[in-house]
């Protein structure tokens, strides 16, 4: 049997020395010693620790807040306790490391040790305002331990990139919000915005695709593009084309892509300028202003004239619009981009189409065969079918927009009747355009015979 005796009466041993210490020795004395100690100990050492605390006065620290979401990626693996949480405003679960957990990472070979410290202090000392009436609150910091020879390298590299991934993760992790000033929703309490499309569902030419999601694409990655030009780091989109072709699809699918707020402006409930400009300057960063029917919402046709006739009504006026979005102020957000809508480019003012303004103008159009494809995944969840011949060679003579086939497809029946019925569709569409033609030649014959009888009788 093993003898637990002289435990007993070391650990007795120890217990007395240290009340005999306590009480002899005062409580200061003692502090000073520990902390010289704690100093002599950290002289010897050969590690670095970096202390991020949560608040830098009432400012949280956004070191520690990336160090926070950083860890949290890390935290399932390496920890034995870790606590999940998750609010209305993420998408995602989020994993946080518990106090005085300690995870361990690696950073191109070099081994670094992180710990949650959390100190309780009375909350009348702390300065910040997140924490409210208990009368006990935490003191919380990070505590970044590794080999000193390593500190360079941790500070020019291994802190920006926790930045930069704990950003990234921020970015994606975001419910997406559709601010309106249409429903008072611009500045705050904006719903999450739920819309499905995407690039896998937006029926458009394939090689249209391509080039939206490559310019976004190059758009999101250009910070550093747009800081060596000196240009505002915005783009503007002009979507066009007739109705139900799918520009605020587009425009859903954009944002989900990118996942950046969506702001949607109707300019016919801006008071004026100053509104519009108050309003501009109201938006967050990474998001996309958009203002539908551009060519509805405000006169853009005989610019001078119309800032006149619009500023006697106090309204907004092209030359504010223009401001609004490449104006000094507009530049003070960062990765904008602006989209107009219209189903009328012509009666678009030039100015407002000019590169710089609107930098790509997407074009979209009635429906090709690759689109058909497409909503025929999404609506029948088929991708192939023997009458696709047929509606080909129909998708060829007669225009027709997604919507309406969109319509077509969404009936209550099996695949093969919804592109019976499509087919059926396009063949009155079909003999209506025929007719349409014949008619417009039976007119313009009678106008050339027209013509030729009334030169005869001149001559
Ligand atoms: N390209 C498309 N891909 C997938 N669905 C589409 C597409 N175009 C239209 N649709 C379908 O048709 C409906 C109407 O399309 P959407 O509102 O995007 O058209 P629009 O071009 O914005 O029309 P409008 O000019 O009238 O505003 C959408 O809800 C969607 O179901
Ligand atoms: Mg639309």
């Amino acid at each position: 049997m093993f003898d637990t005796k002289p435990i007993v009466s070391a650990m007795a041993s120890i217990v007395l020395m240290r009340t005999i210490t306590n009480e002899l020795i005062p409580h200061e004395v003692l502090n000073i010693f520990q902390s010289a100690l704690h100093h002599l100990s950290r002289h010897f050492s050969a590690q670095f620790t970096i202390v991020i605390e949560e608040f830098q006065g009432r400012a949280r620290n956004q070191v520690f807040e990336a160090a926070q979401i950083y860890l949290g990626t890390k935290a399932t693996v390496s920890v034995e306790r870790v606590k999940v949480n998750k609010s209305e405003d993420h998408k995602n679960l989020s994993f946080n490391i518990d106090k005085n957990e300690e995870v361990s990472d690696n950073f191109e070979g070099i081994s670094v040790k992180w710990k949650l410290i959390c100190i309780e202090v009375d909350s009348s000392r702390i300065q910040h305002s997140d924490y409210d009436s208990s009368p006990l609150s935490e003191i919380r910091s990070y505590e970044l331990t590794f080999h000193k020879k390593h500190k360079n390298k941790i500070f020019d590299s291994y802190l920006p990139y926790v930045m930069d991934i704990a950003k990234k993760i921020k970015q994606g992790d975001m419910a997406i919000k559709i601010h309106s000033n249409y429903y008072d929703s611009w500045f705050s309490e904006p719903p999450k915005f739920n819309h499905p499309m995407s690039f896998n569902t937006l029926a458009i030419d394939e090689e249209l695709q391509r080039e939206i999601v490559d310019d976004l694409d190059k758009f999101v990655r250009a910070r550093e593009f747009y800081r060596r030009t000196g240009k505002a780091w915005k783009r503007g989109y002009l979507l066009y084309g007739p109705p139900g072709t799918g520009k605020s699809s587009l425009i859903a699918a954009m944002a989900n892509y990118l996942n950046y707020d969506i702001y949607d402006l109707d300019l016919t409930t801006v008071g004026d300028n100053r509104g519009l400009r108050e309003m501009i300057l109201g938006m967050s960063n990474r998001s996309i202003l958009v203002i539908e029917d551009i060519d509805c919402t405000i006169n853009l046709q005989n610019r001078e004239d119309e800032e006149v006739v619009n500023n006697e009504h106090n309204k907004v006026t092209l030359s504010g619009l223009l401001n609004a979005v490449d104006g000094l102020w507009s530049c003070c957000k960062e990765e904008h981009i602006i989209v107009f809508t219209t189903n009328h480019k012509e009666r678009l003012d030039p100015a407002l189409l000019r590169p710089g303004r609107m930098d790509k103008q997407i074009h979209l159009s009635y429906c090709n065969f690759s689109a058909f494809k497409q909503l025929a995944t999404n609506y029948l969840c088929i991708t192939e079918h023997e009458l696709y011949e047929k509606i080909e060679v129909l998708l060829g003579e007669v225009k027709i927009t997604p919507a309406e086939i969109a319509e077509e497809l969404t009936k209550d029946a099996d695949a093969t009747e919804c592109l019976q019925d499509l087919i059926k569709f396009l063949q009155a569409k079909k003999m209506i355009m025929v007719e349409r033609i014949k008619r417009v030649k039976k007119i313009s014959k009678k106008n050339i015979i027209i013509k030729n009888i009334s030169k005869q009788r001149r001559d």
